[in-house]
């Protein structure tokens, strides 16, 4: 299969050029980033110490060589790579956070015209803990304030972050209410005794934190902590190509990582 890569010089854009470049079945054929980036022009591999003939370009006609984008840059960059994939009929795997409701809306109405794989974190690891998250919020309906932690690099310009935002979701889906409904963004000074129910949050921005989540289910004498931390970022691209295979030969359709697991 064909692989484009967006972002190509970002963090996670290296990561996936250099997983796909070490695939068997995958092939790199455009690399893209945002005018004005300073490696354009340059070799896609080169800071692999190898060449790919593959020169990260801003022209998004480079997607006519691609059968799936694979996109981890900023809400407004993936919605117009989304424009392009449309036009070229190429799928999507995008990773990006920090979308707002038209954003989301505008990834579903492109799904009706090709493949796409939208999820905040394509770790296994992560969505094993959706599951773990989901059970645990059933059974821990009453009685059990939630608290969401998460810890980022300093680089990191969403808060909080989609893992985060898509573990509240989990958990205020399970007790039937809409995260929107039941969540503390913020807290500072005079702020009251905690309300039951409410889903808290709770960020950390520091160094080269790769990402820490952690829910906890606090209740009188005893507290649940379910936590994941990345000390990788392979892992999300490992996830990612796995998206891109799923959407082989599909035409159409918005899917998400439990989709593409199994899960
Ligand atoms: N779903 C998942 O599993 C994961 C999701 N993410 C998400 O992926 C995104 C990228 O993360 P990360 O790689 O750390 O970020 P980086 O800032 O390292 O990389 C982003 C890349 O996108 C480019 N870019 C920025 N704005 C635009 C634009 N408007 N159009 C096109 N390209 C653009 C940047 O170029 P320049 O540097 O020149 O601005 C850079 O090359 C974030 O939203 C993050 O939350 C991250 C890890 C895992
Ligand atoms: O920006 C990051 O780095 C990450 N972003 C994703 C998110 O916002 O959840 C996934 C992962 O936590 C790393």
């Amino acid at each position: 299969m064909r692989i484009a890569i967006a972002g190509a010089s970002g963090r996670m854009g290296r990561m996936l050029i250099e997983a796909v470049t070490q695939s068997t079945d995958l092939k790199l054929t455009a690399a893209l980033d945002i005018a004005g980036a300073p490696m354009l022009g340059q070799d896609a591999t080169a800071f692999l110490g190898k060449l790919s003939g593959v020169l990260i370009t801003d022209q998004l006609s480079a997607l006519k060589q691609a059968d799936c984008l694979i996109d981890f840059t900023r809400p407004e960059g993936s919605l117009e790579h989304l424009k392009a994939c449309v036009t070229h009929g190429v799928n999507m795997v995008i990773g990006t956070t920090g979308f707002d409701d038209a954003g989301k809306a505008a990834i579903s109405e492109a799904a009706k015209s090709v493949g796409i794989v939208f999820a905040p974190n394509m770790s296994v690891g992560v969505n094993a803990t959706l599951k773990l998250l989901d059970m645990a919020a059933r059974i821990l309906n009453s009685g059990y304030d939630v608290e969401v932690f998460e810890a980022h690099h300093h680089h990191k310009v969403d808060a909080p972050s989609g893992t985060a935002l898509k573990m509240g979701e989990v958990v205020a889906d399970a007790w039937g209410k809409k995260l929107d409904d039941i969540a503390a963004w913020t807290r500072h000074g005079h702020t009251g005794a905690r309300k039951p129910g409410e889903i808290g949050f709770s960020v950390v921005r520091g160094g080269d934190i790769v990402g820490d989540h952690t829910v906890y289910f606090c209740g009188v004498g005893e507290r649940i902590e379910i936590t994941h931390r990345s000390s990788s970022r392979a892992g999300y691209a490992e996830g990612s190509l796995r998206a891109a295979r799923y959407l082989e030969g599909k035409k159409s359709g918005l899917f998400n990582m439990q989709t593409v697991l199994g899960l």
